[in-house]
């Protein structure tokens, strides 16, 4: 049933919003454009009403469930820093994740075991242990550039493309994979071979995926076929009763993994190990970190992982630091063959800043330089416009664990609370300043900010989008008037924040920073004809691009075709 007050939509009888929620993904290809449509025209806070038996004859039988829709950045981000206690991790997103990890930190809620593994793996994302997967990763991504420069020089006409969609997907999994168990599944590396062995082949032949990185599509698949489930709560039992196909792939995960980790503890038990480095200084990979810290903590006497939950992390670590990045890498690419301008300013800046990033350089950038973003604005401003721009992740949801109010609406314990980020950062803006600045009597305090000892704490953390180009991808949105990279020039939340915000963050930044970096040095990315470059996405757990096609141009081809530019 409808909460009262809250604006909704013409509820139908009985079904509520569902067949406005079934044409919305119909036209667009997702249901979330349902609840970003429905804040468009309803206002900050608005609501839909789904599952059977909603709206009016919910009001007889008592089932149905109206979902809340938050769309304010300013009381987004106070939900999700500030009021945590009162918004926790909805369980529904917690179901979709508890079948395949039941004890991973996708799945788990924010009580103490979920603290506990966070604290115990947040090793992984300092800059000492980035720094020492920093050149793994430029490695991995090199092999990338391999591969697409062979396939540039087997691009017969000028319009022919690259499908790279898997290429990119197999990176991820080769990158995540090396950094999370100390092994690539090979990926790009077995593409790379095949084109090399078959020189007719066309450049975007390849070879079967590898068993391993197929058997995580299985398992993410699944995740992303429960996205909006009407019984979330049945979701695990069903999968684990149901799918064949996702019991055939978690098995043989599980029995790779623990493959694995037996045979880190075995090597962990016979290598004497330098004890005075810190882990994140010394460890090869979160596998490692994890038998270090082991080590660490039974010497003291504390609680270890058990095996389950340490196989459950490794999957953590593998599906959600996959597909999340691989799908930004993937709208990277279509978004910088519509600018040429932005790559050619990008190349010009990588270059006077990290001039062995030439093509051919024998020296690999490190992480403290690929990660400066006073020395890289433009680097900075393209990716985090990118995040901007590709609404990878659409939305995050919070359950009220209490009776509680939203920007003065009533809202009741259990409601969930769904946020659409991706198209709060695409929309709002200095257009509708005044609806933002009529809110401020109702935000709650620390939203609004308060004076402590002089000092105002909390409130608005962000500048405001211009409307007239809020749409466009335009990276010098974030650039001050001196060229330097303002963090704080308007909305973004790609990554969510608070305590159950993203886990992965660094690691993605670095992977994506080096990710623009190499391409942009090596190619430049020819426009490819419209229908290989549709907006068409599909929406999973992440915002898929239905296709990704490039035509890579390596710069001193392009430079020699022009006479230089
Ligand atoms: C561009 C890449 C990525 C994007 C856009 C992204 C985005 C997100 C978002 C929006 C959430 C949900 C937060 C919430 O509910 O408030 C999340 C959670 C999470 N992400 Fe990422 N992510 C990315 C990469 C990664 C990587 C590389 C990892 C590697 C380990 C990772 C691990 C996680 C984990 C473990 C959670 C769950 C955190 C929790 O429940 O407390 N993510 N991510």
């Amino acid at each position: 049933t409808p909460l009262p007050g809250i604006p909704h939509n013409k509820l139908k009888w009985f079904v509520g919003d569902i067949p406005f929620l079934t044409r919305l993904a119909t036209e667009k290809g997702a249901i979330t454009y349902a609840f970003d449509d429905t804040a468009m025209r309803l206002g900050p806070v608005s609501q839909v009403v789904v599952g059977l038996g909603a709206s009016w004859a919910s009001r007889i039988f008592g089932f149905g469930q109206a979902i809340v829709i938050l769309a304010d950045s300013q009381e987004m981000q106070d939900v999700l820093v500030n009021r945590a206690s009162e918004f926790d991790r909805s369980k529904s997103i917690s179901a979709l994740f508890a079948g395949t990890l039941p004890q991973g930190m996708l799945a788990l809620p924010t009580e103490e075991q979920f603290k506990h593994h966070k604290r115990y793996l947040g090793i992984t994302m300092t800059n000492p242990y980035l720094a020492r997967m920093t050149p793994r990763i430029v490695d991995l991504m090199q092999e990338l550039v391999d591969l697409w420069a062979l396939g540039a020089k087997r691009l017969s006409a000028p319009t022919a493309a690259i499908d790279v969609l898997d290429d990119i997907r197999l990176a991820t999994i080769d990158v995540i994979a090396s950094i999370t168990f100390g092994a690539s599944f090979q990926g790009v590396r077995m593409s790379l071979d095949y084109l090399e062995a078959a020189p007719t082949a066309p450049p975007s032949a390849r070879p079967p995926i590898p068993k391993l990185a197929a058997d995580l599509e299985v398992l993410l698949d699944t995740i992303g076929d429960g996205v909006l489930f009407p019984a979330p709560r049945l979701l695990p039992w069903l999968t684990r009763t149901f799918n064949r196909k996702w019991r055939k792939a978690i098995t043989s995960t599980h029995d790779y993994l623990r493959g694995r980790l037996y045979a880190a503890r075995a090597d962990y038990a016979v290598e004497g190990r330098d004890t005075e480095k810190a882990a994140a200084n010394k460890a090869d990979n979160v596998l490692d970190m994890i038998m270090e810290r082991e080590k660490e903590d039974r010497a003291k006497g504390a609680e270890v992982l058990t095996e389950a939950e340490i196989i459950d992390e490794l999957t953590t670590f593998a599906l959600g630091g996959s597909e999340t990045t691989a799908t930004t890498m993937q709208w990277s690419v279509k978004i910088l063959c519509k600018h040429p301008s932005v790559q050619h300013t990008l190349r010009a800046e990588l270059l006077a800043q990290l001039p062995f990033l030439a093509p051919g350089s024998a020296r690999a950038p490190t992480y403290a330089e690929v990660s400066d973003e006073t020395a890289l604005p433009y680097l900075t401003a393209v990716l985090y416009e990118i995040l901007r721009c590709s609404r990878t992740a659409s939305a995050v949801a919070r359950d009220a664990t209490r009776d509680t109010t939203l920007l003065g609406y009533p809202i009741p314990k259990g409601t969930q609370v769904l946020m659409p980020i991706g198209m709060v950062q695409q929309c709002e803006s200095d257009a509708s300043r005044d609806v933002t600045d009529s809110l401020d009597s109702v935000r709650s305090a620390s939203s609004r900010g308060t004076d402590v000892g002089g000092e105002k704490k909390g409130g608005r953390r962000t500048g405001y989008w211009r409307g007239d180009d809020v749409r466009d991808f335009k990276p010098e949105r974030w650039l001050r008037a001196d060229g330097s990279f303002d963090a704080h020039a308007g909305p973004w939340l790609p990554f969510s924040y608070g305590m159950r915000g993203c886990f992965g963050q660094k690691l993605a930044m670095i992977e994506l920073r080096l990710f623009l970096s190499m391409i942009t040095v090596n190619f430049f990315f020819d426009a490819v004809p419209a229908e290989l470059n549709t907006w068409k996405s599909h929406e999973t757990v992440t915002n898929h691009p239905a296709q990704c096609y490039v035509r890579p141009i390596p710069w001193e081809e392009l430079e020699g075709q022009k006479g230089g530019l």
